[in-house]
């Protein structure tokens, strides 16, 4: 570490019950009355947001989803194609949701981060898969530096009336709101996926038959019908004091198929990396960001690329964003489509089944990317 980083840490210097207060989140530490960044949250040099890196004019794909239903859908397919494989993000409009859903859904994130920090820390948990899962950082049982995020997950798994008794009942509508937001994103990952099957060659069927490209985990194909698994996150990044010294989210890569993300109208905050530089995604009204994620990296044996992504913070708005984040099913085997392997284009990664992803995302080890490396297959020739 150099030596003006560790003059820096020397200003900051805390106390052991902050430390503690912490693992309660970065609302918890803000009603504390904090005027500087913790220790804990300040990054390497090198690892810090850089402002003057952030380029604003690259043009992020958008995809009009309107346009897949009727005689534009092969130009749109194309698009999609692109997209996924030049950028692995793009921006959809046109999406067909209710603003009313995703109003409603922004609404009661804002007052459930506004409730006690006693009331939301009654859902901490560490088991990655219980219903729900209120916490803070990126990974807060390993993380050496924290970042400046406390978030809620809600897991949909193995179906809504099964978890929904798990949910928050407080604010009161919480549940009502989540309901709704994860059936209509599942609704429209499902018919985006559809067409990302279609840009890959292959197809989608209503059940596992034999001729599906879904059928379930035999000879690395997958299943991503209903019974695929869905997490929907919510992110509240808490204006900071000192912005330049930590981020929101490290870089990281979502690990499932597709992820749909509502980010806030008004506070920029998202950024992916693009040709080794650090680009924001400029919010984009009544738009969905989709992100390609690991699983349809190994999937599409490569092609489609999961893209890299940070969000940093500011020193005056508070941010919300909302993440529906799908996959396989958590009993699947995830490998390239067998059908997208041949001489020309070999398996370039290992077979994984979903519970390994996840434990590596949780452990230690994970960052950047570092799992899909570790999946992929490499050749002399
Ligand atoms: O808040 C954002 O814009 C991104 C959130 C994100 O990357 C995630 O939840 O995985
Ligand atoms: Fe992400």
């Amino acid at each position: 570490m150099g030596l003006v980083v560790e003059a820096e840490i020397e200003n900051h210097q805390t106390t052991s019950s902050e430390q503690i207060q912490y693992q309660m989140g970065v609302r918890s530490l803000l009603e504390r009355g904090i005027t500087r960044v913790p220790t804990k949250y300040i990054l390497p040099q090198e690892e810090r947001p850089n402002g003057d890196s952030d380029i604003h004019d690259l043009n992020i794909p958008v995809i009009d989803f309107a346009q897949l239903h009727g005689s534009t859908r092969s130009q749109v397919i194309s698009s999609l194609a692109k997209a996924c494989q030049e950028y692995g993000i793009f921006q959809l409009v046109n999406h067909g949701i209710e603003a009313d859903v995703i109003h409603r859904m922004v609404d009661v994130s804002t007052r459930f981060f506004d409730l006690p920090s006693n009331e939301r820390s009654k859902y901490m948990s560490k088991d990655m898969f219980s219903p729900v899962r209120y916490g803070t950082s990126f990974n807060q049982n390993n993380d050496k530096v924290f970042c400046w995020r406390d978030f809620l997950k809600l897991s949909c798994h193995p179906c809504l009336p099964e978890v929904l008794p798990h949910w928050p009942s407080s604010p009161v509508d919480l549940r009502e709101a989540a309901v709704n937001f994860s059936k209509s994103t599942k609704f429209l990952y499902l018919m985006l996926m559809e067409a990302i099957l279609e840009s890959l060659g292959l197809k989608m069927g209503e059940t596992s038959r034999d001729d599906d490209d879904i059928n379930n985990g035999k000879d690395g194909s997958i299943k991503f019908e209903d019974q695929g698994s869905q997490l929907i996150v919510v992110n509240c990044y808490p204006s900071c004091p000192e912005p330049e010294l930590t981020l929101g989210m490290p870089p990281h890569s979502d690990y499932g198929l597709l992820t749909l993300l509502l980010q806030d109208a008004q506070v920029e905050g998202l950024q992916i990396q693009h040709e080794g530089r650090w680009i924001t995604v400029k919010p984009l009204l009544n738009s969905f960001v989709v992100n390609v994620g690991d699983h349809l990296e190994i999937f599409s044996n490569g092609k489609y690329k999961s893209v890299l992504h940070r969000v940093v913070v500011n020193s005056s708005k508070s941010r919300i964003s909302v993440a529906s984040l799908h996959s396989v099913p958590f009993n699947c085997m995830v490998g390239p489509s067998p059908k997208l392997i041949d001489k020309a284009n070999p398996k370039r990664y290992k077979d994984t089944d979903f519970s390994t992803f996840l434990h590596h995302i949780a452990s230690r080890e994970h960052n950047n990317k570092s799992f899909l490396e570790s999946r992929k297959l490499f050749f002399t020739s």
